[in-house]
């Protein structure tokens, strides 16, 4: 059995590791699919180039708003396909080739899982048997796989290629004329502002009432509303059942909270109710590592999880799913894997997260739900885009910033922004919480640029109503 200092499960996060420190030893990078995982081949990345395009396509309709007549013509979904994946694929394939002629990293392409508390088996495409291999220390960044419910008729409309995830959407043949959405999440609120764009009649089918629910509540009710003005949007349904007809497109069945049932049909279905870490699929067992009950690797703040020699990052583990977690967690375990008696820790106290939609949504900390569940003191600020310069500019009626702080300690709690440019604008305040600067300090401690969008976060902080 060949034996390696370090063996990584999964080329996204976790091949960021092996950097030039590692050269002394001897790597093992296990990946049974596309190089460099999902960030850079069906995620975050392709995500946001298709989005820019989507963003470009409905200026028509904010020009007009604003006194300038552009015409829509159309989106060359083809050729928008091809440049985003022209750019991608390469990035992908030089990844893999730079590491394949690394002589201190062994690259194996195939299925890894457990046999042993020190040893992985290998399913290597294209061999019979499986290749065995032992390690010192394993990292186990194996990531997340799109959802797919156990429901009638879905197989089959997959296998006719009228179904989709988010690994398949990207890359249809022709822009569909009709999609179903089903889901209210990331993936659902991104893709739906992105089809709906350039030209596909789009339907979602949510099972809640609202879009983006885990959101702060008034964010995800505007959320809800505005997609609602762009989509058929059909609440409190779920699907139940899916049929592929002779034509190639797809019917469902979905029921309401009574049991009554409702038939829609589109060319497509993007499947988008979430993803599932993929530890079950490692034989984590044999290793001694340990799930919690909702599928995610348990590791205590060094990332490291119930084998002291494993450990793990990203989707696996983390229930974020976001990238900029994965790579964190995976600057810890570099520094760990390097420095044995100096552990380091992951900072999971102030995540944010963007939605790329139309409209934006940013956040980071508490919602105002969260806090009123756990009875704790707060006070709140929503600042309206309409009523800063910026805003005036824009003709904004309906986008905005709130922000939830302590009153006693003048610390934010959270923050949520629905509008454009959110992405950015949270930014500041991410940066606010991570070093405790309080909100009285943030708004007059540093110059805000005028006339800049900024000052809706300004005007938010010096709404606030502290204590003293
Ligand atoms: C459509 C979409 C858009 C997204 N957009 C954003 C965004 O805008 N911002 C953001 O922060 N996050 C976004 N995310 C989430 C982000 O992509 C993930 O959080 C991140 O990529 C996870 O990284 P990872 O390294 O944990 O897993 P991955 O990048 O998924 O890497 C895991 C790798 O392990 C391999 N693997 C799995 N099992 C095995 C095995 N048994 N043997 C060998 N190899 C194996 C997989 O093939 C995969 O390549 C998006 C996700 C999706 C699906
Ligand atoms: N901009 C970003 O950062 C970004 C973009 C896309 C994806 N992501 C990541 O990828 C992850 C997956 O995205 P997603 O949108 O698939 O998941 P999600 O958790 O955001 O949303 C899942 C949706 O499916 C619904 N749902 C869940 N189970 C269901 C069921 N059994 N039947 C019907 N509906 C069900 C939920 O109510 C929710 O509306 C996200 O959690 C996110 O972390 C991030």
């Amino acid at each position: 059995m060949e034996h390696f200092d370090v063996c990584i499960i999964g080329s996204g996060s976790g091949n960021t590791i092996i950097d030039e420190r590692f050269e002394g030893k001897r790597v093992a990078l296990v990946e049974r699919g596309v190089f460099g995982g999902t960030c850079l081949n069906v995620g975050c990345i392709p995500t946001k180039m298709f989005v820019l395009p989507a963003d470009l396509a409905r200026s028509p309709e904010e020009g007009g708003r604003l006194g300038v007549d552009l015409r829509f013509e159309g989106v060359r979904f083809e050729e928008v396909r091809d440049r985003v994946f022209g750019r991608i694929d390469p990035i992908s394939s030089g990844g893999k080739q730079w590491r394949e002629q690394q002589p201190h990293v062994e690259l194996f392409t195939g299925t890894a899982r457990f046999v042993g508390i020190d040893s992985l088996e290998i399913a290597i495409q294209g061999e019979d048997e499986p290749y065995r291999i032992s390690a010192d220390q394993f990292v186990i960044a194996a990531g997340s796989r799109a959802r797919f419910q156990d429901l009638p008729g879905l197989n089959d409309a997959r296998v006719a290629g009228a179904v989709h995830t988010s690994d398949t959407i990207m890359r249809l043949p022709s822009l569909p004329k009709s999609m179903i959405i089903h889901g209210g999440g990331f993936v659902a609120a991104e893709f739906a502002h992105v089809f709906s764009s350039y030209g596909t009649q789009v339907t979602m089918i949510n099972r809640s009432p609202r879009l983006l629910r885990k959101e702060d509540e008034e964010v995800s009710a505007l959320f809800t509303r505005l997609m609602g003005e762009r989509v058929r949007l059909v609440l409190n349904q779920d699907i139940s059942a899916y049929e592929a007809n002779d034509d190639g497109t797809v019917a469902v069945i979905a029921a309401d909270e009574n049991g009554v049932e409702y038939s829609y049909e589109a060319e497509v279905v993007l499947e988008a109710t979430g993803r599932i870490p993929n530890g079950d699929t490692l034989n984590l067992s044999a290793a001694g590592v340990e799930m919690d009950q909702d599928g995610y690797v348990v590791v205590d703040a060094h990332q490291r999880t119930t084998n002291d020699r494993i450990w793990a990052l990203g989707d696996v583990c983390s229930h974020a799913q976001l990238k900029h977690v994965a790579n964190a967690e995976a600057r810890t375990v570099q520094h760990n894997l390097l420095h044995p008696d100096d552990l380091a820790s992951t900072d999971h106290r102030f995540i944010p997260h963007a939605v790329f939609s139309d409209p934006q949504v940013a956040a980071v900390g508490a919602t105002e739900q969260s806090l009123r569940e756990q009875g704790r003191r707060y006070v709140t600020k929503v600042q309206r885009f309409g009523d800063v310069a910026y805003g005036w500019a824009l003709e904004d009626q309906e986008h905005f910033c709130k922000v939830i702080a302590d009153p006693a300690t003048g610390q934010l709690l959270g923050a949520h922004i629905v509008g454009p440019q959110a992405s950015t604008l949270l930014q500041p305040l991410v940066q606010a919480m991570s070093f405790g600067l309080g909100v009285r300090e943030m708004a007059r401690g540093q110059y805000w640029i005028h006339p800049a969008l900024t000052e809706v976060i300004e005007n938010a902080l010096l709404g606030l109503e502290l204590d003293a």
